[in-house]
């Protein structure tokens, strides 16, 4: 699981502030990324011979490119991120500190090692927002950055930069990461995609909800760099299995819905259900296993209890005491709202349990009293 880092804080001192980024590669994505730092106030450079390079300086060169910066994104296709970093090592100066923001991360990770290593801090990240999404003023933006215990540093103050620029950093380590992203970020790609080579209507007029998230998907697809689909899948490891594992269930699901109901096996019947959340995530279903174990003891709690107002039903009846006791009631309910409010708990919901509780209370003390 992803967890947010704890940068800044742990009692280290602030890392040193990132104030001029440099762009190796500005396509779509580098120039709204460029932007976006532009707007919270960062020096941008840029270079991207085949690039069209507006809200940021241009540079003429590698050279010129990587003088004075103090970080060096590089923002190229994932395919070409090794090639670039070779191009680019000869004129780091030392501590300029490299960054990459490609979709997968085990590669970019794998090549920042290889050609960086110890000698250069490197960091590798991945923001989850691109220029459609960034168009459409999607908030919270969030960026994945991995850890990276050759560069600790490094790390540190390149997620200080994202959170300038209002970013959620998450962390987590590049094969985690690429293996979520194979069943999520690629394999969305990959529906968008068959969907649009099926010829699926993308502006249908009366677009039912349940194709309302689908369209979303298509289009971020369609307007998304061409390049990003191919290295989704190419370069994260773990797409394959994805995609094979998508592709076995459709075709389980439409063997079986090609029988008639009526000749439907067991199994025919099995591929057709839909399976609920408990059976997706083994997570769920564990805890709901313990919300179970733990309903169980809240039901023999609430049966001692009530063998408790039996018996205070008894003792009231001797004295000739009425079964409601107002007084009683109202300082029980004082009491447990108090208790839920220490727990963290809602004090009005915890009384309305209460209040049930009471009457059914009161109703087993009446039943026993009209035998
Ligand atoms: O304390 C009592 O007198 C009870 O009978 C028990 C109890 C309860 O369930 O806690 C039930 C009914 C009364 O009005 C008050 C409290």
């Amino acid at each position: 699981m992803p967890h947010s880092l704890p940068h800044s804080g742990g009692g280290l001192a602030p890392p040193a502030r990132i104030g001029k980024v440099a762009f190796l590669g500005y396509g779509r994505f580098g120039a709204a990324l460029g932007s976006l730092l532009h707007d919270a106030g960062i020096s941008v450079r840029a270079f991207d011979p085949s690039a069209e390079i507006r809200g940021a300086a241009r540079a003429a060169s590698l050279p010129e490119l990587v003088d004075g910066a103090d970080l060096v994104l590089v923002a190229v296709p994932v395919p070409a991120v090794r090639e670039a970093l070779l191009a680019l090592r000869p004129h780091l100066a030392p501590g300029q500190l490299v960054a990459d923001v490609g979709s997968v991360k085990s590669v970019p990770a794998s090549a920042m090692a290889e050609v960086l290593g110890e000698g250069r801090p490197w960091v590798a990240t991945h923001p989850l927002f691109g220029p459609a999404s960034l168009a459409r003023g999607e908030r919270p933006l969030r960026v994945v950055v991995c850890p990276n215990p050759t560069h600790p540093g490094a790390v540190r103050r390149v997620v200080a930069l994202f959170e300038r620029i209002g970013c959620q950093v998450l962390e987590q380590a590049p094969e985690e990461h690429d293996r979520v992203m194979a069943f999520t970020h690629a394999l969305a790609f990959f529906i968008a995609k068959g969907m649009m080579d099926a010829g699926v209507p993308a502006g249908a007029p009366y677009a039912p909800p349940s194709f309302q998230g689908i369209a979303h998907t298509i289009e971020t697809v369609r307007v998304d760099a061409g390049h990003l689909f191919a290295a989704l899948h190419r370069e994260n490891p773990f797409a394959g299995e994805a995609r094979r594992r998508l592709i076995d269930a459709l075709v389980a699901v439409d063997r079986s819905l090609d029988v008639p109901t009526k000749d439907a096996a067991p199994e025919d019947l099995a591929a057709l259900a839909i399976p609920d959340l408990g059976a997706l995530s083994p997570e769920l279903r564990e805890t709901r296993e313990l919300i179970d174990d733990l309903d169980l003891e809240l039901v023999g709690l609430l049966a001692r209890r009530a063998e408790l107002v039996q018996r205070a039903g008894r003792a009231k009846a001797t004295i000739g005491a009425a079964v409601r006791d107002p007084v009683r009631e109202a300082r029980l309910m004082e009491s447990r709202r108090r208790c839920a409010l220490e727990l963290g708990l809602d004090p009005d919901g915890v009384a309305e349990v209460f209040e049930v509780i009471l009457r059914h209370s009161r109703s087993l003390q009446e039943r026993r009293s009209a035998v």
